[in-house]
């Protein structure tokens, strides 16, 4: 109950945090700004990462009196009155539902294969068994599927999202897919009168555990609003980028320079290694420098001692780069730093190394320094 809580605390406040730091703050009342140091230690951080141009935070409905749990979920009401459904519990999708349970959402999940969704269920989640239904049994339905097929199939396929879908209601698609696929899919959620949002995610699964990602958001500027306080339960930072495709095209360009991040970053491991350094010593110099990127100091332990436990599946990097691929050809730019990377990566996959993460693109390099 205490942790359950404190959870709620910290995800409320955050959505409100422009009004309660200014209360908090009041010199008049110095206890409250110990409160909001011991609860709301991120609040200073994430506040300075949201770009004011591009932000479109929801004003305060907190007020300066003390906070009890009743006040907390009534807060919640007031934030967010309403059901919210959840489609894939993978990787990300199911960190990022829980969060919204331990908050204190009333929160609905379907998954193709049900038994991911069975950890949900035992916390307060609620099942329906097919997309159409969770969509039409809830006000807002996030989404968080594999790749632009499984998007579309459980957005507008049979038993679809889009057949439960009415006005008043809105569809928030957060998986990562091309332009093409999301403006399909807000084009069928929209024909049913419902509101639409893509809101593609950067930070990986800790991220996505700790609440802290940053959402790639564009589309209907009123459904951003109204889930702006839901957004801000999962996330650390939200980026508002106007028509549907834009958030696509910016996460696929970030994924793009990540993926080739990784596959230069194996091939100095194992260059390092061939001329006798030590690729420990490395990843600390690359960490220590201008370069340095925690995806390197993360993972790097581990790709040296040649260990992928997921986090990114590669399947999904690949993925990623191919669009992206597919997003340069849409504007005739040569991107050939990607698209080598891409190869290893396809590579990879071959070698049956897709659901491994993606830092095990190291054994495609691996494999071509053997042939
Ligand atoms: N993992 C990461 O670090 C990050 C991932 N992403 C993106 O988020 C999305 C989800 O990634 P992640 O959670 O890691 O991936 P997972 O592979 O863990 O989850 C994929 C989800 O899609 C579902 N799915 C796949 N195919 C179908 C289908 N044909 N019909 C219905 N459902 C389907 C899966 O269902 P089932 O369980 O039945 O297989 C599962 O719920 C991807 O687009 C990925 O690129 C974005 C940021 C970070
Ligand atoms: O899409 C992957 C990520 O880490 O972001």
């Amino acid at each position: 109950m205490a942790t359950s809580f404190s959870c709620s605390l910290q995800a409320i406040l955050r959505p409100s945090h422009q009004i309660s730091i200014a209360l908090l703050s009041n010199p008049s009342s110095p206890s409250s700004v110990g409160l909001c140091s011991n609860f709301c230690p991120r609040i200073p951080s994430r506040f300075k990462s949201i770009p004011s141009q591009f932000s479109a935070k929801s004003s305060s409905s907190l007020s300066a009196t003390p906070i009890t749990s009743q006040i907390v979920s009534d807060t919640l009401k007031e934030v967010f009155p309403g059901r919210i459904g959840f489609l894939g519990v993978g990787i990300m999708g199911s960190p990022m539902a829980q969060n919204l349970i331990k908050a204190g959402c009333d929160v609905t999940v379907w998954n193709r294969t049900k038994s991911k969704c069975d950890p949900l269920l035992q916390i307060g989640a609620k099942y329906k068994p097919s997309p159409k239904e969770v969509a039409s049994s809830c006000d807002i339905t996030f989404s968080m599927l594999a790749d632009p097929q499984s998007a579309v199939d459980v957005a507008y396929g049979e038993n679809g999202a889009a057949s439960g879908m009415t006005t008043g209601k809105g569809y928030v698609d957060v998986s990562t897919v091309d332009g093409a696929t999301s403006k399909s899919i807000g084009e069928h959620i929209k024909a049913t009168g419902a509101l639409f949002l893509e809101a593609p995610v950067s930070g990986s699964k800790k991220p996505a555990e700790d609440g802290q990602l940053i959402f790639l958001t564009a589309g209907d500027q009123s459904l951003y609003e109204r889930v702006a306080p839901l957004l801000d339960i999962m996330g650390k930072s939200r980026f508002y980028l106007g028509e549907v495709g834009n958030g696509a095209a910016m996460k696929l360009v970030v994924n793009m320079v990540m993926g080739s991040m990784m596959a230069s970053f194996s091939e100095g491991l194992l260059l390092s290694e061939k001329v006798g350094l030590d690729p420990n010593v490395l990843i600390e110099v690359v960490s220590q420098g201008a370069i340095g990127a925690p995806m390197y100091s993360t993972k790097g332990p581990s790709m040296v001692k040649a260990a992928y436990p997921t986090a990114f599946p590669l399947k999904h990097q690949q993925k990623d780069l191919r669009l992206a691929l597919g997003l340069a050809e849409t504007v005739s730019q040569s991107t050939p730093i990607a698209a080598a990377a891409n190869e290893l990566y396809k590579v990879a996959k071959s070698l049956n190394l897709g659901d491994q993460d993606f830092s095990a693109v190291i054994e495609a390099l691996k494999a071509k320094l053997q042939e």
